[in-house]
């Protein structure tokens, strides 16, 4: 084990390390300061698929959803089945993997099953406090015990199982905050904040000039953000307000300069957090997401000051809860009109409507979306 351990403790997450979010922001400043030019943030290296799916796998037979024998699933070509969902979240299934991917997969996730005590056990004797291992996103363990099986039981170079790994970890979109582009003086909204990853990012552009209103529902999720952000010595410049966003835009009259929505969604960033909802979620409920997204995005709405910017994001590809809740959006509230993300964001990531998008099969990184919208100023 100690010869191993330095190489899969960079999969971990330190209690007293900075969020991947704040270390982007953090480079992506600094540099740019340096050079004097706006610095495109560095994408991560492809993200794999028979990776993705074993971690989606092992989250689903750990809620007691799925089986260890996969890919049978490929030979009956069900149709719509469990995998259909992670195709239209992450725009692939595994109907699509070759066959020595599928064994590859099958192999990970029974070997990973299999071991998974004794994987367990060397992820938390790495981890600093056992509340980490304990608290760890569900996603995220799945991924480190991933690693660590590749690295220990199949004997894949340690370097190259981080590297895969890693690449499976680096999320939650820097870029979305750059379509939000903060700048130093600006009041701002962040309605769906919890956790906190883009609050902190964005208060970290303000150069200490400014506010964000980081508003959550779940008080939790609201505390971490809140910690985070003393820990980050971002405090003074945050105020968390725990409430449902639609009874905090009714109680308030103040206009601000930018709301960020960053919606629930379907997607795979929100699947890590919240496993336990997500997995068990029916297709049927879509519907109703996207009937919460319409009214979170009518509230949102009504904290925009004339001449200010509302940003609707999701971790979702999914044109239900992107484009089409946009055009819904813009046909209640004509005083709003899209902006094209043009000069926010590198050009690959822009879509002929102007919004943001970026994919995991296309970008090797989070599927995700971002729309721009500004409010008239009468
Ligand atoms: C996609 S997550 C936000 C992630 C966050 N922006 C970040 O970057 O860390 C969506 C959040 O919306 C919150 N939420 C859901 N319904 C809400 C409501 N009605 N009012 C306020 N927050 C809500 C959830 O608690 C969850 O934290």
């Amino acid at each position: 084990m100690e010869g191993v351990a330095p190489a899969v403790s960079l999969l971990l997450p330190r209690a007293s390390a900075r969020s991947p979010v704040i270390l982007a922001a953090d480079s992506t400043r600094r540099s740019s300061a340096a050079r004097g030019i706006t610095r495109i943030p560095k994408l991560g290296s492809a993200v794999s698929t028979k990776r993705t799916v074993a971690a989606v796998r092992l989250l689903r037979i750990e809620k007691g959803k799925a089986f260890v024998d996969l890919l049978n699933e490929t030979a009956n070509d069900s149709g719509e089945n469990e995998m259909g969902y992670v195709e239209r979240t992450l725009g692939f299934s595994t109907r699509y993997l070759e066959d020595r991917d599928i064994r590859l997969v099958t192999v990970v996730v029974a070997g990973t099953v299999r071991w998974k005590r004794y994987l367990d056990y060397l992820i938390m004797s790495l981890c600093s406090e056992e509340k980490l291992f304990r608290e760890m996103e569900p996603l995220l363990l799945q991924i480190l015990r991933i690693g660590f099986f590749e690295i220990l039981k199949l004997g894949v170079p340690a370097y190259a199982a981080v590297d895969e790994n890693k690449s499976q970890c680096s999320t939650a979109q820097c870029l979305v905050v750059s379509v939000v582009d903060p700048k130093p003086g600006e009041t701002i909204v962040d309605c769906c904040a919890a956790p906190g990853g883009k609050t902190l990012f964005m208060a970290s552009r303000l150069l200490g000039q400014g506010k964000i209103w980081a508003v959550d529902v779940n008080k939790g999720r609201l505390r971490i953000l809140k910690d985070a952000a003393k820990a980050h010595g971002l405090d003074d410049m945050i105020t968390d307000i725990h409430a449902d966003l639609r009874q905090f835009a009714k109680d308030t009259a103040a206009k601000y300069d930018k709301v960020l929505l960053d919606a629930p969604c379907s997607g795979l960033g929100v699947l890590s957090k919240r496993a336990d909802l997500r997995w068990n979620r029916q297709f049927e409920d879509l519907e109703e997401l996207t009937s919460l997204q319409d009214e979170l995005l009518d509230s949102a709405s009504m904290l925009v000051k004339p001449g200010g910017i509302l940003i609707y994001s999701t971790c979702s590809i999914d044109p239900e809860e992107n484009e089409k809740r946009i055009t819904a959006f813009i046909q209640r509230h004509p005083e709003f009109v899209p902006q094209s993300v043009c000069g926010y964001v590198p050009t690959e990531f822009i879509t002929d409507e102007g919004f943001y998008s970026s994919s995991p099969t296309k970008h090797s990184m989070d599927g995700a979306f971002a729309a721009r919208l500004v409010r008239s100023v009468l």
